[in-house]
């Protein structure tokens, strides 16, 4: 037969029910009291506890979130395609980052003028150059470099502590990193550094002003009173900076050294008084011609309404870094993918990577596109293709830069941009057809990234297109 062991009261062995025992002395109407009061707890508790398994469930039957992977070498305009979506659907947000744009604006200002400066001394010492380079030098390399052109060379130099400061400001450990290697459309020289950025919270936060809640145009980041702000400096020296821009030296001198600034990513010279204006803000135009190049990989979440009137849906979209070293990263974010939108930048067609200037940008975008349609994980993945850059490659074209030069299966036809167009989007048309493993549908679109206009329409019809399969998906529409 069983023994029965006597059982000490709980609040004996353990220290928590001891401590939430009710007193030994309590009296009845105390005792009242206090169920009274458990009473009305357990009811706050059951209440939260019920609301809780409401919104589990409401999260079950919600659909999944739409999700968007950009992908394409550096510079294809991932990161401005991402700043559209944010200025089409949240411009609030978007509009309250400007603080922050500005100093990145200011950044590309100075590296543009460092390349100028770079480009003078070069053509001051040609002899200087890389062995590669020397066998090319010709007597006409030598540009008569006048006193007036000097004395603006050494004021502008203050302008390195200006890049100082910012790229210390913007070093928040961890997130930014400056990169020793800049990517820009400048191929084969050497260049300044280039900011970089891992994700898009910590930088922005280093120009939030001490305790400066953010407005809806971001103005009250900006400390308008500092002494230290770069934009003082900026401004004191607008003069300067248009007279170098202008000067027909300088402009001769980065003819011959093939260097087209105007074309390349962060160009502000030709917007100088706006940009070093005393209580400059930047618009949203500015924003998107900021160049500002992505480390690591950033998520962005979304709520969009869904054009067929019915409940709106969560969008995450993902921006990854493209230069080379960081395209391993990607993969890990195929799984899952509603659509991935690529972007190959057709204006480079005469240019080369910055990290390997034996590879054609052109035939980089052909053989990451490649690998993109070829995978097997992204088989069932709608797959979107921005030829990007029109508007440069518009300007290069007209200006008498031929296709047939750098492509050669472009042959003898014309060198207008809708030929050349026509044929590149036939191209990757072609690559989609042969290297995908399954026959899926090719979505493309000429897109000139830095027009809000334009490409709002056609960020608005894929995103009313991804609606639409998600829906089907999950069998709400036949
Ligand atoms: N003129 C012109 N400039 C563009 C266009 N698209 C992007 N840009 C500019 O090109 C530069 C590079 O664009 P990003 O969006 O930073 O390129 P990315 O693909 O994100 O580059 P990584 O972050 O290095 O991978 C920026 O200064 C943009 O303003 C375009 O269609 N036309
Ligand atoms: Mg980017």
């Amino acid at each position: 037969m069983p023994t029965r062991v006597a059982r000490r009261p709980m609040e004996d062995i353990d220290p928590f029910a001891n401590a939430i025992a009710p007193p030994q002395n309590e009296t009845p109407e105390d005792r009242e009291v206090r169920m009274q009061k458990e009473r009305a707890a357990k009811q706050v508790s059951d209440a939260i506890d019920a609301e809780l398994s409401k919104e589990q469930a409401y999260e079950k039957k919600r659909p999944k979130p739409v999700k968007i992977l950009l992908l394409g070498q550096s510079e294809s305009g991932k990161s401005t395609t991402l700043k559209n979506f944010q200025l089409l659907y949240e411009p609030k947000a978007f509009r309250a980052e400007r603080g922050s744009w500005r100093a990145i604006i200011q950044l590309n200002v100075v590296r543009s003028v460092h390349i100028v400066l770079d480009a003078i001394t070069r053509a001051q010492n040609p002899h200087d150059r890389p062995p590669s380079e020397r066998s090319s030098i010709s007597s006409q390399d030598s540009f008569r470099i006048d006193a007036e052109l000097l004395a603006l060379k050494m004021r502008l130099v203050s302008l390195l502590d200006v890049e100082k400061l910012l790229m210390k400001r913007l070093s928040v450990p961890g997130e930014v990193e400056p990169t020793e290697r800049p990517m820009t459309s400048l191929s084969r020289r050497h260049q300044p550094k280039e900011i970089a950025v891992n994700s898009s919270v910590a930088w922005q936060g280093a120009f939030r002003r001490n305790g400066a809640a953010t407005s809806n145009d971001g103005d009250n980041m900006i400390d308008w009173d500092d002494p230290d702000d770069p934009g003082v400096v900026l401004h004191s020296c607008r003069d300067d900076l248009k007279r170098l821009w202008e000067h027909p030296t300088v402009q001769a001198i980065l003819d011959k050294q093939c260097i087209r600034l105007q074309e390349s990513a962060g160009f502000f010279l030709d917007s100088i008084d706006a940009v070093t204006s005393l209580r400059y803000i930047p618009t949203d135009d500015h924003i998107l011609r900021a160049r500002l190049k992505t480390l690591g990989v950033s998520e962005h979440r979304m709520r969009l309404s869904d054009p067929t009137g019915g409940m709106s849906r969560d969008f995450r979209i993902f921006d990854v870094g493209g230069t080379r070293s960081l395209r391993a990263a990607w993969v890990s974010y195929f799984d899952d993918m509603d659509a991935i939108i690529f972007l190959a930048p057709i204006s480079a067609f005469d240019q080369v990577l910055t990290e390997d200037p034996t590879v054609n940008r052109l035939a980089d975008s052909y053989k990451l596109w490649t690998t993109i349609v070829a995978s097997k994980l992204l088989q069932k993945t709608n797959v979107i293709l921005f030829l990007n850059k029109i508007d440069i490659m518009h300007a290069k074209l007209a200006s008498g830069i031929r296709l047939a030069d750098f492509v050669d299966s472009y042959g003898r036809r014309p060198n207008d941009f809708d030929s050349a167009s026509r044929y590149l989007k036939k191209q990757f048309n072609a690559i989609l057809k042969q290297n995908s493993p399954a026959p899926r549908i090719f979505y493309c679109h000429l897109t000139n990234a830095i027009d809000t206009k334009s490409t709002k329409y056609v960020l608005a019809g894929i995103k009313d297109m991804l609606m639409r399969f998600h829906l089907q998906e999950s069998h709400l529409i036949l």
